[in-house]
């Protein structure tokens, strides 16, 4: 039988590092180089076909850089599996802000005995970069982030990489909450033993 999966997933990051851009190439294959700073949140689904007999329906939250100063967060939030936490390349006051994201976010949202969610690190707008960016996998073990890709919404760079390492680390999580979808019904589920068990992300950072 086909088993239909939901995933709320956040993106967070500051103002102006790409969000929105990432999510439009990812979910309509689209870009624009036009700024228009996101207002409180914005949503977007991106439906993938994850093997034979699953289909995963990612919900993106675009959260608007500037709700880390509000209180609108906890929120928005809430029920979530996972997040993409993205910096620009370009900024260093956007890599600075990151640990202040994550901790946003491992404070307001857990899976079961209080672990936080998996978030993957995108070092977003890497075709600005002439020369490689420090790597961060140590970064990223010290830091609680499974992954991390460079990644650029105008060259389509590491999106799809980004988001499917994400999602193996969520459905390897045993205990996330989950919406399992059959025809006509809509059921809060665990996870099913043929779902998880022989995922392995290969690019992400070994734990
Ligand atoms: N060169 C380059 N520019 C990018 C890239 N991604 C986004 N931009 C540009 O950066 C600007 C901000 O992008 P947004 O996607 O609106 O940023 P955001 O993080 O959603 O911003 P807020 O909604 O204010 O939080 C826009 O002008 C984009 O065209 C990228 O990969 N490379």
């Amino acid at each position: 039988m086909q088993q239909e999966l939901l995933f709320k997933v956040l993106v967070i990051g500051d103002l102006g590092v790409g969000k929105t851009s990432i999510i439009k190439r990812y979910v309509h294959q689209i870009y624009s180089q036009h700024y228009r700073a996101t207002i409180g949140v914005d949503f977007a689904l991106k439906v993938l076909r994850w093997d034979s007999d699953t289909v995963i329906r990612l919900q993106l939250w675009d959260i608007a850089g500037q709700e880390r100063y509000g209180n609108m967060t906890r929120v928005y939030y809430r029920e979530a599996v996972g997040a993409l936490v993205v910096f620009d390349v370009t900024r260093a006051s956007t890599f600075d802000a990151v640990l202040k994201w994550k901790d946003d976010l491992d404070s307001k949202v857990t899976l079961n005995h209080g672990r936080p969610v998996p978030a993957v690190l995108l070092a977003n707008k890497s075709d600005h970069l002439a020369s490689q960016q420090p790597k961060l996998d140590s970064f990223c073990r010290e830091n609680g982030f499974v992954g991390w890709f460079e990644t650029s919404a105008k060259e389509n760079t590491n999106i799809e990489e980004a988001a499917r390492c994400l999602v193996e680390h969520i459905l390897n999580n045993e205990e996330s909450p989950m919406i399992e979808r059959e025809p006509g019904s809509l059921v809060l589920s665990g996870f099913t033993n043929a779902t998880k068990g022989h995922l392995n992300c290969s690019s992400c950072v070994k734990q």
